[in-house]
């Protein structure tokens, strides 16, 4: 019989030697990166890296084997370039910025523009990041909130970016690609729809009920309690809101945001119909100018990958090997490159961290397009 405790030990010792060979190893590594430093070689050598792993997989007894021998040695490889990407850095080596850094994103005497109409949910987390007073307008789609951003006639543009119940906003992940412009705050919008009415209308008066479709769908427990209520789609929540404003029909009811209700002087009859009641919507605040506050603790990047195996995992490393924690990632499919993605991470520091510097490094060297799109 195999003695487990005899198999154990020999395997310690192997290991005992794999950490010897791997110290020693780093220590060429770390000058390595000493000569690259002295002459501005980069750290990544794709080629060489090739090599290595087809000449090693070579050296493997079996198919099993050759995988795991190519797997450890990117492994290995990947860890080397962190260690020499640090020490270019503890060298005071750095990269250039685009981003300066502020005290604080201003919020006096600007002006925001929004899309959709007031009272949406947008024109809700507008008024919530800026406070009542803020000068601000509205355009018809997102694109058109980024124009007015690019032609400078808005300070800030106010964009949906991801529902907690119907996922991420594309479009708008899709925009910030299209234009230079970054992410300087986020704003959390609880989307509670209310039944709102004309002040003095009680729910018994109720007869009909306008909304848009999706909120009416949203509704549709608290709705099938009144059967009674004749449902109206409308073209949006606010201007269901708008329409009973108007009408001075104390039948009339709609569903939509509390904001609505409050800028069109509506009482609110019932609140808590959503079906979904944490419902939320994440609105992201763009601007032009490349700048993030000294206390700005998320970042948001994207980059596209080759549709390579192991590409994606060997990206995600400069986030764990810098010990940053990752929010978030997305996926969007690149335009005319089927089958290939621009990736979207969302993870936590400030763009003046070693960390995140460090991996920002990493992460530009080795993988395509790489974008910040702001530290809010
Ligand atoms: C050590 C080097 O730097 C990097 C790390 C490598 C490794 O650990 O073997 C190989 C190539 C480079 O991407 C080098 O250039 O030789």
């Amino acid at each position: 019989m195999l003695d487990l405790g005899k198999m154990r030990d020999e395997i310690d010792v192997i290991d005992s030697e794999i950490v010897r060979l791997f110290e020693k190893r780093m220590k060429i590594c770390e000058n390595v990166a000493q000569f690259k430093i002295e002459t501005g070689k980069p750290v990544f050598d794709k080629s060489r890296e090739q090599d290595k792993l087809k000449t090693l997989g070579a050296k493997a007894g079996s198919d099993f084997n050759r995988c795991g021998v190519e797997e450890l040695f990117q492994q290995i490889m990947s860890i080397s370039r962190k260690r020499q990407y640090q020490l270019l850095q503890e060298n005071g080596i750095e990269e250039p910025s685009d981003f300066t850094k502020i005290d604080f994103i201003n919020k006096e005497n600007v002006t925001v523009v929004y899309q959709g109409v007031e009272g949406a949910y947008s024109y809700g987390a507008m008024k919530t990041f800026f406070g009542e007073d803020v000068k601000n307008y509205h355009v018809a789609t997102w694109k058109d909130a980024m124009e007015e951003i690019k032609f400078g006639r808005a300070d800030y543009a106010v964009l949906p970016i991801e529902n907690s119940t119907a996922g991420i906003v594309q479009d708008n992940y899709d925009l910030l690609t299209k234009y230079d412009h970054v992410i300087v705050g986020e704003q959390i919008i609880r989307c509670q729809h209310v039944l709102t009415a004309l002040p003095g209308a009680t729910l018994s008066d109720i007869r009909t009920v306008y909304s848009h479709p999706q909120a009416l769908m949203q509704c549709r427990e608290f709705l099938d309690a009144h059967k009674e209520w004749h449902q109206k789609e409308w073209s949006n929540t606010a201007a269901a809101a708008k329409k009973v404003s108007e009408e001075h029909d104390l039948s009339q009811a709609a569903i939509s945001s509390s904001y609505a209700a409050e800028y069109f002087g509506l009482n609110i009859l019932s609140e808590n119909i959503f079906t979904n009641s944490d419902n939320s919507t994440r609105f992201i605040i763009v601007a032009k100018k490349k700048v993030y506050a000294k206390d700005a603790h998320k970042i948001s990047v994207s980059y596209e990958l080759p549709h390579e195996s192991g590409s994606l995992y060997n990206s995600l490393s400069h986030f764990i090997y810098n010990g940053l924690n990752m929010t978030k990632i997305e996926s969007r499919p690149i335009l005319k490159r089927n089958w290939e993605y621009r990736f979207f991470v969302d993870f936590e520091g400030n763009l003046s961290d070693s960390a995140v510097k460090n991996a920002l490094r990493g992460l530009r060297s080795e993988v395509q397009n790489l974008r910040v799109h702001g530290n809010y």
